[in-house]
C-alpha cells in the first residue's frame, strides 16, 4: 500500500507536538538540540520540537504520541509511567533510568543529558506494594534506596539483567525421509541397451537430543516448535547416489525432562500391515489346501467305492499327487464335477467362496517405483522380485521415549531415525529381470511429539516468602544481577548464580569433592569423556545457587506463583530457607515453607505412581528408552534402588538444609533470631520433628541458621563456607 510521505521529518522548520498528559511536560528545541523539561504541579503541556532527521526526536515525538493516548487523569499518570518504558525500552533508554521519573517529577528540573547523572529516591507511598522515586539531578548527590546507597546489593528496581526462561515445551521433530532410488540405464553410442546404472537413494536425517552445559533455559527451542530433518535426495543415474539429509540435534540444558506424547510411524505401520497381509495370505491358502484335500477325499472315497486306499497301491497314491495340485481355480470344477450328494455342493459352494473373497493387495508393491514410461497395465502386471533386507545403522527407538537428562549427554541421543534411501534398479538385475524397470522407493520417517521439562539443577536452591531477601542473597553471593525490588513477586522466573570457590589465583579456597560414577556404571556412550564422569572423585570449584520466585501459603496447590518453580528447587542438593527477621515470627515463616515444599513433594509422590502404573516392567529398565521414571543417565544399579526406594517426600526431606536469617541489619531482629536458633537446636536434638512432618528419613544433622545481612554483604561468606560442607556430606 502506498504510505504518504512523512512531511514532519523532512521539515525544517519546528514542528510541535503537544499533548496535555499530567503533571510534567518536555520539550525539545529544535534549533539548540537539547532537551528541556518544565514541570507543573496541577496540568502540564507537552511540546516537542522536532529537527530534520533526529533520532532523539523522533523519539520524543513516540512520547508524544504515546502520551497523547494516554488518558489525562491523573490517576491513570502513574500507568502511563509504568507502562511506557515497558512496552518502549528505547524512550526509557532515552530518558533518565527509573521509568517513574518521567511522569511523575515533584519538582521542576531541568532534563540531564546523561541518563547516568539522575538517581531516584524511593518516598513513601500510600500504596503499599509500590514506591515512587524522587529525582535529584546530581552531579555531587549518590542515589539512595532502602535508606542506604544505591549499589549493586542493593540496586534500583530497573536494574538488572532479564533473561528470557521457558521450562516447558512442546515440539513436533521430524526425521528425514530417504530419498528414492533411480531407474537408469546406461547410454552410449552403439549401446543401444546398457546395462541399469541408477543409483540409491541418500538417507535421511536423524534428530538427536543433547543436554549441555551452558544452556539455561528451554526458549529457543520452545520457539522452533516444529523441528525437522533433512530428506534424502533420489538416486541419479550413472550409479549416482543421493545426499543424505541433515541431522538436527536439539541442544537443551541439563536437567530437561524429554516425555513422548505421540508417535507416527510409517515404517511401524507398514510392517503391522504386512504381518497382516501374511497372515491373511496364510489363512487362504490353509483354506484352500484344507478343500483340496477334502475334494480328493471325496473323490478318493467315490472311486473306490468308499474303501481306505491301501497302502501299496502306488498308482493311486500317484494319482492323487496329481489331484493335489489342483489349486484354487479347479477346485470349483472338481468339485462341481462330484455330482453325487450334498457334500459335493457343500465343497462347490465354500470353494466358489474362496475364490470370491478377493485377497488384499500386497502392501509391498507400494514400495516399488516404476519406470515412469511404463503403461498402466504393464505396471499392474508387473511382477516384483521379493524385497531385499535392508540392514539399519540406527533402529527407531520404541516407545514411548522417556529420558532424563540429568548430566550432560557426552554423545546425542537418538530420538527420530531418518527413512533409509531406496535402491537402484542396478540392484536387481536377475534371470528373470534383466532389464528391471523398477526402483525401491525411500523410506518415510517417524514424526514424535514431545514435551520437554526443565528442572534447573542447582546445587542450592534458595526457598523464601515473597519479598524475603532471596534475589539479594543471589546477588551478595554471586555475580547474578537478578532483579530485586521492594515489592512481593520481583522474581518472576528463576535465576541461577554460580558461586565461584577458586578463582584461579594460585590458591585454591575450597573444593567440593563430589563422588562420581567408575567407568563401566557410566559409560555413556564414549570413553574418553570430556565432562570427567571417568574420574572416581571430581574436585570441583564452583556451585551453583537457584533463586526461585517466592511461595506464598498454597502455593503447592499453585497460589501465587504456584508450584512452576518448585520443580526447580526439587532437584538441588541442599535447601536453604530464606526468612525475613524483620518480618515476623521467623520460625512461623519456615514451618509454613517446609509444608509447601512437602505438600508439593507429595503431590509428586502421587504423579510417579500414576507414572510408575504406566511405564513398563522391571525387564525393561536396562533399556534406556524405556526407563520411566529411572534416571538413564544413572548407573544401573543406582537407577534400580532410586525408582524403588526413594519417594519424592523422602528425598525432599532428607535432603541437607539450612536457614538463611536475612535483613539481620534491621532493628529488634535478634529476639526473633534467637527463637529460630532455638527451635532449630530442638530440631536437631529430636526434641522437635522436621518442620516438613517427615519422620524416617528426614534430615536433622545439623540444622543451622546463618544471620545475614545480604544488602551489606555481611555473613554471606559463612553460607558458602557451610553450604561447601553440606555438599561434601552429600
Ligand atoms: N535491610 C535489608 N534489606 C534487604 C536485605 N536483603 C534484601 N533487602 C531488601 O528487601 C527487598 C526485597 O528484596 P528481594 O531480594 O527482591 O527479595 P526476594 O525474596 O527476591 O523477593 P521476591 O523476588 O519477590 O520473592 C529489597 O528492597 C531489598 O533491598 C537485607 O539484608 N537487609
Ligand atoms: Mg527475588
Amino acid at each position: 500500500m502506498h504510505q504518504p510521505k512523512k512531511k514532519k521529518t523532512r521539515q525544517t522548520g519546528p514542528l510541535i507536538a503537544s499533548q496535555s498528559y499530567g503533571t510534567a511536560s518536555a520539550s525539545v528545541d529544535l534549533h539548540r538540540g537539547h532537551q528541556t523539561r518544565t514541570c507543573q504541579n496541577t496540568k502540564e503541556r507537552q511540546s516537542t520540537h522536532l529537527p530534520a532527521a533526529s533520532t532523539d526526536c523522533r523519539t520524543a515525538l513516540m512520547a508524544a504520541v504515546i502520551a497523547r493516548r494516554r488518558p489525562p487523569a491523573g490517576s491513570a499518570m502513574l500507568t502511563a509511567a509504568t507502562l511506557v518504558p515497558f512496552l518502549y525500552p528505547t524512550l526509557a533508554l532515552a530518558t533518565p533510568r527509573c521509568p517513574a521519573l518521567r511522569f511523575s517529577t515533584l519538582k521542576t528540573t531541568s532534563y540531564p543529558a546523561s541518563p547516568s547523572s539522575c538517581r531516584a529516591t524511593p518516598v513513601q507511598h500510600d500504596c503499599s506494594s509500590s514506591r515512587r522515586y524522587v529525582t535529584t539531578t546530581t552531579s555531587d548527590t549518590t542515589a539512595t534506596l532502602n535508606d542506604l546507597p544505591e549499589s549493586r546489593l542493593n540496586p534500583a528496581p530497573d536494574d538488572y539483567a532479564a533473561s528470557s526462561f521457558t521450562d516447558n515445551a512442546e515440539i513436533t521433530i521430524y526425521a528425514g525421509r530417504g530419498g528414492n532410488g533411480c531407474v537408469s540405464f546406461l547410454r552410449e553410442a552403439y549401446l543401444p541397451d546398457g546395462p541399469p546404472n541408477g543409483g540409491d537413494g541418500g538417507a535421511g536425517g536423524n534428530v538427536y537430543i543433547q543436554a549441555a552445559h551452558g544452556q539455561t533455559s528451554l526458549h529457543k527451542v520452545a520457539r522452533r516448535r516444529f523441528i525437522r530433518a533433512g530428506h534424502g535426495q533420489s538416486g541419479q543415474g550413472s550409479s549416482k547416489g543421493g545426499v543424505r539429509g541433515d541431522d538436527v540435534i536439539i541442544t537443551v540444558p541439563v536437567g530437561t525432562i524429554v516425555r513422548e506424547l505421540e508417535r507416527q510411524d510409517p515404517v511401524a505401520d507398514e510392517g503391522v500391515r504386512v504381518r497382516a497381509y501374511q497372515q491373511v495370505m496364510k489363512a487362504r491358502r490353509r483354506a484352500v489346501h484344507e478343500l483340496e484335500t477334502r475334494i480328493l477325499q471325496q473323490r478318493k472315497m467315490e472311486k473306490h467305492g468308499g474303501q481306505a486306499k491301501t497302502k501299496n497301491n502306488k498308482a493311486k497314491a500317484e494319482e492323487d499327487e496329481d489331484e493335489a495340485t489342483l489349486g484354487l481355480k479347479g477346485l470349483r470344477e472338481v468339485a462341481g464335477v462330484e455330482r453325487h450328494g450334498q457334500l459335493a455342493q457343500q465343497l462347490q459352494q465354500e470353494a466358489g467362496e474362496i475364490e470370491e473373497d478377493e485377497p488384499p493387495e500386497d502392501p509391498q508393491r507400494d514400495k516399488w517405483l516404476l519406470y515412469p514410461g511404463m503403461s498402466k497395465t504393464d505396471m499392474k502386471a508387473a511382477e516384483f522380485p521379493p524385497l531385499p533386507r535392508r540392514t539399519r545403522l540406527l533402529q527407531q527407538p520404541p516407545g514411548p521415549i522417556y529420558l532424563d537428562l540429568s548430566r550432560p549427554t557426552p554423545r546425542p541421543i537418538l530420538l527420530a531415525a531418518g527413512g533409509i534411501g531406496g535402491l537402484g534398479n542396478s540392484h536387481f538385475i536377475s534371470r528373470s529381470h534383466r532389464r528391471p524397470l523398477f526402483a525401491t522407493k525411500g523410506e518415510a520417517a517417524p514424526t514424535l511429539r514431545v514435551s520437554l521439562e526443565l528442572k534447573l539443577l542447582a546445587d542450592v536452591g534458595l526457598v523464601g516468602l515473597p519479598n524475603a531477601g532471596k534475589s539479594t542473597l543471589l546477588r551478595a553471593l554471586t555475580n547474578s544481577r537478578a532483579r530485586v525490588g521492594n515489592w512481593a513477586f520481583t522474581t518472576l522466573v528463576p535465576n541461577i548464580g554460580t558461586v565461584v570457590l577458586d578463582k584461579y589465583e594460585g590458591r585454591q579456597r575450597w573444593a567440593l569433592r563430589r563422588p562420581r560414577h567408575s567407568t563401566e556404571e557410566t559409560k555413556v556412550g564414549t570413553d574418553n569423556d570430556a565432562d570427567g564422569y571417568l574420574n572416581e572423585e571430581e574436585a570441583c570449584t564452583r556451585f551453583t545457587v537457584a533463586d526461585i520466585p517466592g511461595l506464598i501459603e498454597g502455593a503447592h496447590l499453585d497460589r501465587g506463583l504456584g508450584i512452576a518453580f518448585l520443580r526447580h528447587v526439587e532437584r538441588a542438593g541442599v535447601l536453604a530457607f530464606v526468612v525475613d527477621l524483620s518480618a515476623g515470627d521467623a520460625v512461623a515463616a519456615l514451618k509454613a515453607l517446609w509444608r509447601e515444599v512437602a505438600l508439593y513433594a507429595t503431590m509428586r509422590d502421587e504423579e510417579e505412581r500414576v507414572r510408575a502404573a504406566t511405564i513398563p516392567d522391571a525387564d525393561e529398565a536396562e533399556d534406556p528408552f524405556h526407563s520411566g521414571t529411572v534416571n538413564l543417565m544413572m548407573p544401573p544399579q543406582e537407577r534400580v534402588m532410586h525408582a524403588s526406594t526413594t519417594t519424592p517426600t523422602m528425598h525432599t526431606a532428607g535432603k541437607p538444609w539450612f536457614v538463611v536469617a536475612t535483613k539481620a541489619d534491621q532493628p529488634d531482629t535478634q529476639h526473633n533470631f534467637a527463637a529460630l536458633k532455638r527451635y532449630l537446636e530442638s530440631v536437631t536434638s529430636g526434641a522437635e520433628p522436621h518442620p516438613s512432618g517427615v519422620v524416617d528419613g528426614a534430615w536433622v544433622k545439623d540444622c543451622a541458621a546463618i544471620p545475614v545481612s545480604a544488602i551489606h554483604g555481611q555473613g554471606v561468606q559463612r553460607i558458602v563456607h557451610w553450604t561447601v560442607g553440606l555438599l561434601n556430606q552429600e
